[in-house]
């Protein structure tokens, strides 16, 4: 009996403060989040209450553990409204925070509603266009939120259509996407079912092309089977669809769609948080291709601090600008590629030439057609991490491409 009082007393107790803390904030939108950090220090995982101010893009923090306010109100500078969705991770004052819940219903509503999931697939037929497709995705602003190249066995096919099995283009559509790699994505927007579905267009790409020319299959796609592009047609399917290729847990099962890294003559680089922010991952992913690259592995991760100082760990104390390297790289996600190329031995100098000098502004000079040229600022936001030395590519990509998996 006295236990139950106490957490009774607990409850009102921790009420009166949520009241005090929030309640005072009437008349102003915010949304309210239930997140986890990872606190390397305790070795446990610290559950907050957050509150998001979109006027002024401020977080608030209330510890659950403690049941203190935790952050006052703070301004934090790169952070968004449309970073604020489940499943998302931001960075507050250097910790991660991944939101796991909605914390009231009026922010459930809210934002559930402006960030719909749903998943999307280039095929392969468009693989080769992938830059592309991502530029128009970005110009309809999707968000790309997850992202993986994978090739799909008969099995894996076989159960993504399942709904389409006794058609008569059931097994050339398996034929088609186990044909070569494919891009699996979760994208979000408003609406991003219904907004997804339109901008891929008719499932014919001639017909597309007659009738709605500014659709993916209109431009990528070459008929009614090889029309370049998935997209669920519900809620419900996208969610299964995105579980499917992002399984929510790690497990290994056959029926999980695996990386296309081949291990092999390679090399590696990372396209920057930064660069995918400013909407250049396209144009990035354009340029090598154009510049006679393979992009034999794609997958997009977002790095924590222990995985980031493992990463640049040769960097620490040998390059002035290693916090801002490490800052830079978990400020959001990056896209890891595996990269390959008819000049096999070579690729990897050949590779490091075109991504250019370190520094964007002496690359301007000396190679103003390198892709940090073209899409850096300076020596942290300089677009790309690139293997430094030959040997370093191959272990990098198992990084990636094992390692995290
Ligand atoms: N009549 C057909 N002949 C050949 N292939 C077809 C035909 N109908 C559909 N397909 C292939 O099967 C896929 C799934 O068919 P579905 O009817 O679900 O079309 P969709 O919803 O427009 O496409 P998706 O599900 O790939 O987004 C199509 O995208 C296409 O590749």
């Amino acid at each position: 009996m006295a236990s139950k009082l106490f957490t009774i007393a607990l409850v009102v107790a921790l009420a009166a403060t949520l009241i005090n803390i929030y309640v005072k904030r009437q008349g102003e939108t915010r949304y309210l989040f239930h997140t986890e950090w990872y606190d390397p220090v305790s070795a446990t995982v610290r559950k907050f209450l957050l509150s998001f101010f979109p006027r002024d893009n401020a977080v608030e923090m209330y510890d659950l553990r403690s049941q203190r306010l935790f952050l006052k109100r703070l301004a934090i500078e790169g952070l968004d409204e449309k970073d604020f969705y489940l499943g998302n991770t931001i960075v507050v004052l250097s910790r991660q925070l991944k939101i796991t819940e909605y914390a009231d219903s009026t922010t459930r509503e809210i934002i559930s509603s402006k960030r719909q999931r749903t998943f999307a697939m280039v095929k392969p037929d468009a693989v080769h266009r992938l830059g592309e497709v991502i530029d128009v995705i970005q110009s309809r602003n999707f968000e790309v939120s997850q992202m993986k190249m994978v090739q799909l066995t008969r099995a894996q096919a076989g159960l993504f259509y399942r709904e389409h099995e006794g058609r008569p283009f059931f097994e050339p559509l398996l034929d088609y996407v186990t044909s070569g790699p494919v891009v699996a994505m979760e994208l979000i927007t408003t609406n991003a079912v219904q907004r997804w579905r339109e901008t891929l267009g008719p499932t014919d790409a001639e017909l597309a092309r007659r009738e709605a020319p500014d659709t993916i299959r209109a431009k990528f796609g070459k008929d009614k089977q090889s029309n370049a592009a998935h997209g669920s047609d519900s809620d419900v399917a996208a969610t299964r669809e995105i579980e499917f290729f992002f399984p929510s847990s790690k497990v290994h099962d056959i029926m999980v769609p695996q990386t296309t890294a081949r291990f092999l003559n390679n090399t590696c680089c990372i396209i920057k948080p930064h660069a995918i922010a400013e909407g250049n991952m396209g144009s990035i992913l354009k340029a090598i291709k154009d510049e006679g690259f393979e992009v034999s592995a794609l997958q997009m991760f977002r790095m924590d601090k222990i995985q980031a100082e493992e990463f640049l760990e040769v960097y620490k104390g040998v390059v002035s600008e290693y916090p801002g390297m490490l800052q830079q790289l978990i400020s959001g996600p990056s896209v890891a590629i595996e990269i390959t190329s008819i000049h096999a031995g070579q690729t990897p100098v050949k590779f490091r030439e075109f991504v250019g000098p370190a520094d964007p502004i002496v690359a301007k000079e000396l190679r103003p057609n390198s892709l940090r040229a073209r899409f850096g600022e300076n020596t942290v936001k300089n677009a790309l991490h690139c293997s430094d030395l030959p040997d370093d590519g191959p272990l990098e990509v198992e990084y990636f491409f094992k390692i995290l998996q």
